[in-house]
């Protein structure tokens, strides 16, 4: 038993409040959502309706909240085991898991509700999808077995994407499944960079994170390989797919040009954890960057522009 009923006597209003925030673990949704604009943004060629980039990005808000709760409830004994984790609202005893279940299908049901009646029921049913795989594919078969756990658990991830698309077209198009596979191979040198510094805790409760097991040389390796192909990837939204233009190709190299640089310098310096954390650091503001890049790209202000440009070009040659 890992909980203290003490420290749950003990809260106030707010602290309750504040304790089922954390749960959510809500600094890493913003960056979901921002993919899910990114997304939305392409898909509607510049124009989004701001009522359904409203409605999706709190329905996908809910889903990612529903899947970390109980990533939280599943996750409660390691939890309390690794020196990072340990204040974490369930094992510090300041929630019930039983409490936080039923909060997690509230949440849940709150999203599918939302996006099936006010985007569609594609969006509605990948959003809960998402929750199912993170929860049953990562969390509970992966995580804790193998060292591909975040490779294949990491589609999760990448469905906020999906979901983004669907609600503006009610359907999926190439495109759609390309920028899932651009936050697809981000996660593993997303995550990789960060389990280089946190290797020992993972090691502490024997989740087969890939340094754990492989070390960290075999570790940058996977992370530059991943690198490369990342930003390969995302070059193919402009050619052959021509789903975004000039100005998106341009910031896709150019920060991908940054991240390659990083990865490498990783990959000569695998013990190096400074090295490690600035990798981390950049993977973040990288995936930020590059969805701006695609909403940029794709504003009608950004194609006039551009064609006034190539035109005055023209005229002077
Ligand atoms: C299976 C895939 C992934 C794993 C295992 C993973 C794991 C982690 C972990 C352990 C942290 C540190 C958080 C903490 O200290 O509590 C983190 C941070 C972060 N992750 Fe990931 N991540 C994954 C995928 C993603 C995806 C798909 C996104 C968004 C597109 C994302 C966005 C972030 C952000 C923004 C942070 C920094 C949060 C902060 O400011 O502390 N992650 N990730
Ligand atoms: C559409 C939809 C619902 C998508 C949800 C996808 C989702 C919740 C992605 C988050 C991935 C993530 C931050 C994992 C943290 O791993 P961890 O929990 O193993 O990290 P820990 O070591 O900090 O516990």
């Amino acid at each position: 038993m890992i909980e203290t009923n003490v420290s749950r006597q003990n809260q106030t209003f707010l602290q309750v409040i504040q304790s089922y925030y954390q749960l959510t673990k809500p600094r890493i949704i913003p960056l979901l959502l921002i993919t899910t604009a990114g997304s939305m943004w392409i898909a509607a060629q510049g124009q989004v309706d701001p009522l359904l980039l409203l409605v999706t990005l709190t329905g996908g808000t809910l889903a990612a909240a529903s899947a970390q709760t109980i990533n939280c409830i599943y996750d409660r004994d390691i939890d309390y085991d690794m020196e990072r984790t340990r204040h974490r609202p369930i094992p510090s005893g300041k929630i019930q898991p039983r409490d936080a279940l039923i909060f997690a299908i509230a949440l849940a049901v709150m999203s599918f509700t939302l996006l099936a009646v006010f985007a569609n029921l594609l969006a509605a049913s990948l959003a809960f999808s998402g929750i199912i795989f993170y929860v049953l594919v990562y969390t509970h078969w992966l995580k804790r077995h193998s060292t591909q756990n975040i490779v294949i658990g990491g589609a999760a991830g990448a469905i906020p994407a999906l979901v983004g698309w669907a609600a503006v077209t009610g359907t999926l198009s190439w495109a759609a499944w390309l920028i899932f596979a651009i936050v697809f191979l981000w996660t593993p040198p997303h995550f990789w960079a960060l389990a280089l510094m946190i290797r020992d805790d993972y090691a502490k409760v024997g989740i087969p994170m890939l340094p754990v097991v492989e070390g960290d040389m075999a570790t940058v390796k996977q992370i530059w390989y991943y690198t490369l192909v990342t930003v390969g990837t995302t070059i193919l939204l402009v050619y052959p797919l021509h789903a975004s233009g000039f100005v998106y190709a341009a910031i896709a190299l150019s920060l991908g040009g940054l991240f390659v640089h990083k990865s490498w310098r990783l990959l000569h310096s695998p013990e190096d954890r400074t090295v490690a954390r600035e990798l981390f650091l950049y993977s973040i503001s990288y995936m930020m960057l590059l969805c701006l890049g695609m909403v940029i790209d794709s504003l009608p202000i950004t194609h006039n522009l551009m064609t006034m440009i190539i035109t005055q070009l023209h005229f002077i040659s």
